[in-house]
């Protein structure tokens, strides 16, 4: 047996070098060096460009909108980068910060024909990383060379490509008794991705009956909603409401998922905000950043309620995707309970936005 690490654990370590500022390889037909716009310094950027002459940024089409960048690929642009370009031009490409103060002075070349394999994988590595999804792509013409000799994790696209369209297997590490306040029997299970992803809980209230629908929520951890009070959105008075009904229901299994701000991350999170300070909505600021609407994966919350026993669900929610996916992950959704709570005079734009744009129920 080797004790080498296999592709998953490759996968993390170079989700982990990219949040640092270290530079990842990846190796296939047209082998590039990647790294974060993020976190790319002035150390780096120089030998970067050093590599090769064949460097582009790589974003998503969403914030190639935003900075009318023509995105050839479909899904994603790779902006060429102009000679004598400095650090803080490519910052610029990455974060909408300063787009209204400091436009970008267009037109930006993209690149045109070829591969956008590298790239599409690249953008997928900072999103998973929770970085902005922007990132320095140059082409190396021995890769397997390169990364040994600068110390840089090797990755092969073609051992890649299949896992990152694939959900982690999540292992049920510990569970314990929680007493709460809506109801003493509480027991708060942590669930492990086997990737090295984000931990999710289950709070199971009582001793629900696997073989019945089980009342369900299924909440996104909002630290600003859920923690501070935030009046912003409505998270954490529907956290409480379900709780609450969950304890006078005497059961039901309240699904903590780490998948702050819509799965962006908090830093992300709060760079939206900020963009709502200029005027943006909630959709609107997502996309300048680069992102979709919403990056969540459900399907995660059926995998957790799936390795618990439960096959059906009266899921607590206004959100019909929510539905969508428990049902096609195989949690029979036998009955939508609405979660109707938590409006407030500076949150009013921002649930309007949500069911005017992303469909949620009123
Ligand atoms: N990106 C982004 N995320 C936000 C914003 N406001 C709140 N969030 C996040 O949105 C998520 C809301 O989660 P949920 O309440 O579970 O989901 P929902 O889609 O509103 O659906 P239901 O509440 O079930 O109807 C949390 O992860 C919050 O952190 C925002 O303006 N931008
Ligand atoms: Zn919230």
């Amino acid at each position: 047996m080797s004790i080498k690490p296999d592709i998953t654990e490759l996968i993390a370590r170079a989700r982990s070098d990219l949040r640092m500022g270290v530079p990842v390889v990846l190796n296939g037909p047209h082998p590039v060096v990647i790294a974060a716009l993020e976190t790319l310094d002035a150390k780096r950027f120089p030998s970067l460009l050093s590599v090769g002459d064949d460097t582009v940024i790589a974003i998503t089409a969403r914030r190639a909108e935003t900075l009318k960048a023509r995105a050839y690929d479909g899904d994603l642009a790779r902006v060429i980068v102009p000679k004598g370009a400095t650090l803080s031009w490519v910052h610029g490409i990455a974060d909408p910060a300063g787009d209204l103060r400091t436009p970008m002075k267009g037109p930006l070349n993209c690149a045109r024909g070829g591969d956008a394999a590298a790239h599409r994988v690249a953008l997928t590595l900072c999103k998973t990383a929770r970085l902005l999804p922007a990132c320095l792509v140059t082409a190396v013409s021995d890769s397997s060379e390169f990364a040994r000799r600068n110390g840089l994790t090797l990755l092969s696209l073609s051992d890649v490509l299949p896992h990152l369209s694939t959900r982690s297997p999540l292992s049920d590490v510990i569970s314990a008794r929680l007493p709460l306040e809506v109801s003493e029997t509480g027991r708060l299970h942590v669930f492990r991705p086997q990737d090295g992803g984000e931990e999710h809980y289950a709070v199971e209230i009582g001793r629900p009956n696997r073989s019945q629908p089980v009342l369900t929520r299924l909440h996104s951890a909002c630290f600003t909603g859920d923690l501070m009070g935030s009046l912003k959105c409505d998270c954490g008075p529907q956290l409480r409401a379900a709780l609450a009904q969950m304890g006078q229901e005497g059961h039901g299994i309240l699904l903590y998922m780490n998948q702050e701000g819509r799965g962006i991350g908090l830093a992300n999170k709060m760079r939206a905000y900020s963009l709502q300070d200029q005027g943006f909505d909630t959709v609107q600021a997502n996309h300048r950043l680069g992102f979709e609407d919403d990056e969540r994966d459900f399907r995660l919350g059926a995998d957790i309620l799936s390795a618990m026993g439960f096959s059906a669900v009266r899921l607590l929610t206004n959100n019909p995707k929510k539905v969508e996916m428990m049902q096609s992950s195989g949690i029979d959704v036998v009955e939508r309970v609405p979660l109707k709570t938590g409006g407030n005079r500076h949150n009013h734009a921002y649930l309007a936005t949500k069911a005017l744009k992303s469909g949620h129920l009123l």
